[in-house]
């Protein structure tokens, strides 16, 4: 772990993928750049910003001004703004926008948004036309930390998450952190589950820098800067080692296999954000992975007590209407996980933790176990 920045310095992360690398530029006011950036690296493209309808109130003017100062063409496509857009239908919506703006081969699509624009744009770039470049604008902290990092593209479908994509790397990706302060607390608080995340999955230094400096990142400053920088970082090497998840990416799925199937289980809806999600995954994963003797009971508290202080969900109970709408039972549960891309000729594999700070790669998981405490924690009083 680095020192952390000081607040006016805009941040490069390197994502080294050979002649597939890009540049992740993390600052604030760094979306004023956007344009001079764009045409440095694409002179004469024409461009089309996917964004949502929020993200457009706030953000899409002055990325269009950014792109007009640098004589950069640009035609914007707004979608409905969550996971019902990142779907068969929403797809379809974009990518019929992208033919009638026509755009080329060699054009550019630009997600301006969240995770979901980004997966959803992303995954349109890779197959309009068989491939076109797309530029990442990241505007929630989930997006800036993760999903606009590695070159996961895709869409939902009803059986789970993510179940249709491409890996399509962006060539760029613009990082503004002063557009997170228009973001809602609920959401910063889920994005900021996959920051600590990194920490619980490889770096226990920055999990114990995270404990004592949370409420920095989330009133902005210097702080904010070095957690989306660091997240960033650990992404990148993970992603530059192993960009298709034959090994050790799959380590960033961390809490996703639970996650996931409660996403799934909440129908896509405003109950469950993907983030908060991933913080009740980890937690199940930290605990489960006690269960089975692999971590002290102690530190895998320490994960639990840790998002529960940044004011995220940590529990089944904590889901939104989970006393009045109930979840699903074990049984669905596991048949929602049989859908985890991790799934190898029908066992689950999970991430599970040997310390903070040291995840590994659970393959073979016997399903029996994962039931049990499935019941265990379904039972719980709430
Ligand atoms: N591709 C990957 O590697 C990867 C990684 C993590 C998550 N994801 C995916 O990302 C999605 C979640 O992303 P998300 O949490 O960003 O959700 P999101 O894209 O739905 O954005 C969250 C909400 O915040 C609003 N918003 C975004 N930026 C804003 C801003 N600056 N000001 C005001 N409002 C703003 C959006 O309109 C939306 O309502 C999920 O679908 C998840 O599966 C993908
Ligand atoms: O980039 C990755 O690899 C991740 O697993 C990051 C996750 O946070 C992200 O939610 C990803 O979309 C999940 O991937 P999936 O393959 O399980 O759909
Ligand atoms: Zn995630």
């Amino acid at each position: 772990m680095t020192a952390p920045l000081k607040l006016s310095d805009p941040v490069k992360v390197d994502v080294a993928l050979g002649d597939r690398a890009y540049d992740i530029v993390i600052g604030r006011g760094v979306l004023s750049s956007l344009g001079e950036r764009v045409a440095a690296l694409r002179p004469g493209v024409r461009t089309a910003i996917v964004t949502d309808r929020t993200v457009a109130k706030h953000w899409l003017e002055p990325a269009e001004a950014s792109l007009a100062a640098a004589g950069i063409p640009t035609s914007r496509i707004v979608v409905e703004e969550g996971e019902i857009s990142k779907t068969y239908a929403g797809l379809e919506k974009v990518s019929e926008a992208l033919i009638a703006a026509k755009i080329e081969r060699n054009d550019l699509v630009i997600a301006l948004g969240g995770g979901v624009v980004g997966d959803l744009a992303g995954f349109a770039a890779a197959i309009l036309r068989r491939g076109v470049d797309f530029v990442q604008v990241p505007t929630s902290l989930l997006a800036q930390v993760d999903s606009s990092v590695g070159g996961k593209t895709g869409i939902n479908s009803p059986q789970g998450k993510n179940l249709l994509g491409a890996f399509h790397q962006p060539v760029l990706v613009i990082a503004d952190t002063a557009v997170l302060d228009t973001l809602s607390p609920r959401q910063f608080r889920a994005g900021y589950a996959e920051v600590a995340k990194y920490g619980v999955l490889g770096d226990e230094a920055f999990f114990t820098w995270l404990e004592k400096n949370h409420s920095d990142i989330f009133k902005g400053g210097s702080a904010r800067e070095h957690a989306i920088a660091t997240s960033c970082r650990a992404k990148a090497g993970v992603v530059s080692r192993d960009e298709r998840e034959t090994g050790e990416r799959a380590l960033l799925n961390l809490g996703h296999t639970f996650g996931h199937a409660l996403e799934a289980a909440t129908g896509f809806s405003d109950r469950l954000f993907h983030g908060e999600g991933v913080s009740i995954g980890m937690t199940l994963a930290a605990q489960f992975s006690a269960k089975l003797g692999m971590i002290g009971e102690a530190d895998a508290a320490r994960v639990g007590r840790h998002l529960i202080e940044a004011g995220l969900p940590t529990r089944l109970q904590d889901i939104a209407g989970f006393a009045q709408e109930g979840l699903a039972d074990a049984d669905a549960l596991m048949a929602l996980m049989a859908q985890d891309k991790k799934v190898k000729r029908g066992k689950l594999t999970f991430i599970l933790l040997e310390a903070v700070g040291r995840a590994v790669i659970a393959k073979d998981v016997e399903p029996a176990p994962v039931r049990d405490f499935l019941k265990e924690k379904l039972a719980q009083k709430a």
